[in-house]
């Protein structure tokens, strides 16, 4: 049995396990752990390493045992999780995707609102030939990870006569991607206000991401002239973002909350 933290946001849920534990098999552990019916069940494991010169790194592993540079949601629970357990309120916790300084901005218990500075976004138009469907006018953003974000203006978030969930799976395996790409559908409801639906690459449809909201947030301001003071709702819930220039780092703030913390059978 190993210990393990578990929490969420907007429904976005990871297990947070050290790094010490792990011995190589972080894609087995993830798997396994992730197994909803079998196990605890989530859509990642963040690996917590705590260096000896005080610092602290992350690797992420998604649901199907995939390694991604880094989760936005991910790194919020991480970040709550120090703050509930050791009392750090500013913490940077090193990623693939770069470092990501995370500060609690307010607390009750478990619960916790975290701004995360999350590197500078890169966006540039891209159209994906998909088969059985035809071209499909995107954006490729990348956060740390990467995004291809579709407009849509359809209630249900369906694009080119296919549910969303169906056209992000096409896309999310698409050759034109060989690392496999996160892909969101966005809906402009306001300047301020976009919605939001992911297929998440390595999990599937999920309710809420941290990394989509940031690409999508850095496509609807880029190329949908969006406020640069943006809300971003997901199922799951709504995270703020900040991006003042193409320049500047975009800041993310929204909820983690934890769940529990146990032990596992491996
Ligand atoms: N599955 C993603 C990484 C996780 C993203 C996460 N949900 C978030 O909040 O950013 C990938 O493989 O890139």
């Amino acid at each position: 049995m190993i210990p393990f933290v578990k929490a969420h946001a907007c429904g976005n849920d990871f297990l947070v396990v050290e790094e010490t534990l792990a011995h190589d098999k972080h894609a087995e552990i993830a798997r396994k752990l992730c197994a909803r019916n079998t196990s605890v069940g989530a859509d990642g494991v963040e690996f917590l390493e705590r260096r000896d010169d005080g610092s602290y790194f992350l690797r992420l592993f998604n649901a199907d045992g995939s390694e991604a540079e880094l989760s936005g949601n991910g790194t919020r629970c991480v970040a709550a999780w120090l703050a509930y357990s050791e009392g750090l309120k500013q913490v940077t916790l090193g990623t693939h995707g770069g470092p990501r300084a995370c500060t609690t901005v307010s607390c009750e218990d478990t619960s916790f609102l975290i701004e995360t500075g999350m590197g500078v976004p890169q966006v540039h138009p891209q159209a994906v030939q998909v088969e059985g469907v035809g071209a499909v006018e995107g954006a490729n953003v990348n956060v740390g990870n990467p995004h291809f974000v579709i407009f849509v203006d359809t209630d249900d978030f369906s694009s080119h006569g296919l549910a969303w969930q169906a056209l992000g799976e096409k896309i999310c395996f698409h050759p034109d991607f060989p690392k496999q790409t996160n892909v969101e559908f966005v809906r402009v409801l306001a300047p301020g206000h976009i919605a939001f639906r992911i297929y998440e690459r390595g999990v599937g449809p999920t309710t809420s991401s941290g990394t989509g909201t940031c690409a999508s947030s850095t496509a609807a301001i880029a190329l949908r002239d969006c406020s640069t003071t943006l809300e971003a709702t997901a199922e799951g819930g709504t995270q703020r973002v900040i991006w003042p220039t193409p320049a500047d780092e975009m800041r993310l703030t929204g909820p983690a909350e934890i769940i529990c913390v146990g032990k596992v059978s491996l």
